[in-house]
């Protein structure tokens, strides 16, 4: 198997060092105050510097503002946004054209109902992440650990622009998820923590490993 893997919140240099040295392809930065994963623009610029070549370097922001973007991507070396809160496709067609990075938006899914936004943004971001959709009344949009109803994707291995798998994957189960969707890029983040927002280097190695 051949897949690409993003390790998300990442928050120490010894998260970007396990990342790299289980050969992940992304590394992944929450701006969002209300994760135990959320780093300040000094944070994620000290760890994004400590990034080898060839490890992309994601930043994940949530309705943010012109401001707020203006100041990430001002200080931080990036390769990539991701946008994971209620951004309209108009919104993330502006993003990319303000900032001239890459553009992944994040779409929830919980149910058939949901795919149709997959569609939607397929027409303005240059890569998808399909996530597991939210509890009501949850704190955070995404990295909440849990995963949705793969089934709904079997069968559409190809949307016409690259996406992830993300939600509730772990070393255990991302072989098996990889295997029922098609997917050929992931995308983890409770599933390789020690703890509520602490990487495990353990963990994120067999998490790749699962897949080679
Ligand atoms: O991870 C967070 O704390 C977070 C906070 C706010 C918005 C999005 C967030 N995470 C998004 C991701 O890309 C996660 O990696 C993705 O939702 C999968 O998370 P998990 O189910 O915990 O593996």
């Amino acid at each position: 198997m051949d897949i690409r893997v993003k390790i998300c919140g990442l928050t120490r240099p010894e998260d970007v060092a396990a990342v790299a040295a289980a050969g992940a392809q992304y590394a992944g930065f929450v701006f969002f105050e209300k994760s135990p994963r959320n780093v300040n623009i000094e944070t994620a610029r000290a760890l994004a510097l400590e990034a080898p070549v060839g490890l992309a370097k994601v930043a994940l922001v949530v309705d943010a503002d012109d401001a707020e973007l203006d100041a990430i991507v001002g200080a931080v070396p990036l390769d990539m946004l991701q946008l994971h809160g209620h951004e309209c496709p108009e919104r993330v067609s502006e993003v990319r054209a303000r900032y001239g990075l890459p553009v992944m938006k994040a779409v929830g899914v919980a149910d058939v109902e949901d795919m149709a936004q997959i569609a939607l943004y397929e027409e303005v971001a240059d890569q998808l992440l399909i996530d597991a959709k939210p509890p009501k009344g949850a704190d955070l949009p995404g990295g909440n650990g849990l995963s949705f109803d793969w089934r709904l994707l079997s069968g559409r291995k190809y949307w016409r622009k690259p996406w992830m798998l993300a939600g509730g994957l772990t070393p255990q189960n991302v072989r098996q998820a990889a295997q029922m969707t098609g997917a050929r890029q992931v995308d983890v983040s409770s599933g390789v923590e020690a703890g509520a927002g602490v990487k495990d280097a353990r963990r994120i190695a067999e998490f790749v490993a699962a897949l080679r």
